[in-house]
């Protein structure tokens, strides 16, 4: 698998974007030059034109100016830096004469070098100026006539790394041997039917299945494959150390490619007793673990053993960020350098717990026997504040961003038939309004700032709760609710939201509705710009992962670069408007996929199902009510 995608040089696409956006003078020159010099060979064109690219995009992006002369002891090389995965380490070993500074820019496909004298600048140009430091990476030197420009190294990247180290938290380093790894790795068979891609990584369970989503196990329900034999005596050595102080039975195998990752979470604090334990096998990797507002990250070496106990285990969520390479403090030269993930497997090792299931940490944010339920008792306090109240509060900015209908919505309102009357719970600003002229439009919300934009619109807007609707029975033709239902916090309310849609609903009437989806990226089609600058965002994770919602409940709070690991959620709603940005939060309960059909066809009367898909992040079911019930 490739470090980053390249192009057919070898040339990070990231760099080839900034230059393809603004047509550089330098390059139209080269192109010039090009032309003029038809006689020149293959080869010395591309360098040419390669030349006049890294001189405008280390001009534009650094500042600094290179020269095709000798100027003083910096060089700037282009084909070795973060961006080629290629370490400090590499580069000080690759290069003779041996430079003696090296300097990496996050995301960059160059680096600065400091030779011992300008002579030895001189000798390491003409080396390596045009040759191939690998199949696919060309190197191209220039001379650095403002050294004084050239930044320092962004060390803001690695503040992560050794502080707030969680208690509890402990790394065993080549806690097996090269060769013992390598027969691990040859041993694990990987059962096709066993075996669930999830999309982030791949994943294999022995004893138990570890369910992600709820970050537990089925203890009624033991796997027929236990730990496999021939990790005995790994399992001998994990207790000899200390590591466990009986014999774990249950592992998990996850497999992740560079790029994959796992969303930030903790092992449920009932399930399982003792640490969680993790071998890292194949590539080195950063393990993120956040507490509160601290983000401490740890670097995994392939080989190695980490122990999640106390703080760790129970006050900390551990992640990995998905991404291709990690930058983390060199230790050998100082500063930055990266780290190119290869494949990595992992083995965690959990024991379960037998009898009293209660845990008593001192974490109930993320304790699930501390940490309240959402329940029939605290659902509607918590569907107030965190939605009704919150829309209140971001109304106007909402509707700011909220215009465009989404198509095919439209689409099912423009098929009514003149005549019909439609119903849209949840309208929000009316936005699928005077779509369809021949129909009769009610809009009905909670939300006095949505109802004013709606009205002021000329719509009908009636305010009013979607668990209690204000309409006789089966008045509307047909009836849409976009965005609305992931805001009810319990199944039953949920069964009930669906229960007055259908009773205010006419026999053999059709509905359309969409809920957010837990699995967001079912249809994705990320570029490869998109996917670097997630990862980059990914370097500064929002610090908190839980928020207080009540006296005794928490609800994690979602970090948009990551997937869903929870079905109920808060989801951040960052509003522009306001001179500090305030951040509101907002309650989602994020729909599995075949939950809404399932709720949809569980409400009586049973409707049809007329089509259920998948949308941009959404699950849609349009259905029709039965005409006898
Ligand atoms: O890959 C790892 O080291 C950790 C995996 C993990 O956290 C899990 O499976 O719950
Ligand atoms: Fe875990």
């Amino acid at each position: 698998m490739e470090l980053n995608p390249k192009d057919e040089d070898g040339e990070v696409l990231l760099s080839r974007l900034t230059l393809e956006d603004d047509e550089d003078a330098e390059v139209l020159a080269a192109n010039q030059v090009d032309r003029d010099n038809r006689s020149v060979g293959k080869a010395e064109r591309k360098k040419i034109r390669k030349v006049a690219k890294m001189k405008h995009v280390v001009a534009e992006q650094a500042g600094v100016k290179i020269s095709d002369e000798p100027t003083n002891q910096w060089l700037v090389v282009w084909g070795l830096g973060i961006a080629f995965g290629t370490s400090k380490e590499e580069i000080m070993t690759y290069l003779d004469p041996r430079p003696v500074e090296v300097r990496l820019l996050v995301d960059q496909s160059y680096s600065f070098i400091r030779c011992d004298s300008q002579l030895d600048a001189s000798k390491l140009k003409e080396k390596y100026h045009g040759s191939n430091f690998s199949e696919r990476q060309m190197l191209y030197v220039g001379f650095v006539e403002n050294s004084e420009e050239i930044p320092e190294e962004d060390i803001s990247q690695i503040l992560s790394f050794q502080s707030n180290i969680p208690t509890g938290l402990r790394i065993f380093g080549e806690f097996i041997t090269k060769e013992e790894e390598d027969l691990i790795i040859k041993n694990l068979y990987v059962d096709p039917t066993l075996v669930s891609n999830l999309k982030k990584r791949t994943v294999q369970h022995f004893g138990y299945e570890f369910r992600y989503g709820t970050n537990d196990v089925d203890a009624g329900s033991p796997l027929p494959n236990n730990i496999p034999d021939y990790l005995k005596p790994l399992v001998s050595k994990m207790v000899c150390c200390g590591a466990f102080s009986e014999e774990p039975d249950q592992l998990t195998v996850n497999q992740y490619l560079p790029g994959q990752g796992i969303p930030p979470h903790c092992d449920t604090h009932s399930c399982f007793e003792g640490p969680i334990v993790s071998l890292s096998l194949g590539s080195d990797i950063v393990m993120d673990f956040r507490q509160a507002n601290s983000v401490c990250s740890v670097n995994l070496a392939a080989r190695s053993l980490l122990v999640m106990g106390s703080t760790s285990r129970y006050g900390c969520t551990h992640g990995i960020t998905p991404r291709t390479c990690d930058v983390i403090p060199d230790k050998t030269y100082g500063g930055i350098t990266v780290q190119a993930r290869k494949l990595r497997i992992s083995l965690t090792f959990r024991r379960l717990k037998r009898g009293e299931l209660a845990c008593h940490c001192r974490f109930p944010s993320l304790c699930d026997t501390q940490n309240g339920k959402i329940t029939d008792d605290n659902a509607s306090i918590l569907e107030d504040d965190l939605v009704h109240k919150v829309y209140e509060d971001i109304a106007d900015h909402f509707t700011e961003t909220r215009h465009k209908p989404w198509p095919k919505v439209k689409e099912f309102v423009d098929n009514l038939k003149p005549g019909d009357r439609l119903l849209d719970v949840g309208c929000a600003n009316g936005k699928y309004f005077r779509i369809n002229h021949d129909i009769l439009e009610v809009g009905m919300d909670m939300c006095t700032g949505f109802l004013m934009t709606c009205r002021a619109n000329g719509n009908e807007g009636v305010q009013a709760n979607g668990l209690f609707l204000p309409f006789k029975d089966s008045y509307f033709e047909s009836v849409i609710s976009i965005a609305v239902l992931h805001h009810i916090s319990t199944k039953e309310r949920r069964l009930r939201f669906m229960s007055e849609i259908l009773r205010v609903m006419a026999p053999g009437g059709i509905g359309l509705i969409y809920v957010w989806a837990k699995d967001q990226s079912l249809e994705q089609t990320q570029s490869t710009w998109s996917e670097r600058q997630r990862e980059r965002k990914a370097y500064n994770p929002p610090g908190s992962c839980v928020d207080q919602v009540s006296d005794y409940l928490f609800l994690p709070v979602h970090d948009r670069d990551n997937e869903f690991p929870h079905n109920d959620m808060l989801v951040p709603w960052v509003n522009h408007q306001e001179k500090k940005h305030t951040v509101h939060h907002r309650y989602y309960h994020v729909f599995n996929e075949g939950e809404l059909e399932e709720l949809i066809t569980e409400t009586q009367p049973a409707s049809k199902i007329l089509d259920a898909y998948y949308e941009q992040g959404n699950w849609v079911v349009k259905f029709q009510k039965p005409v006898i019930s």
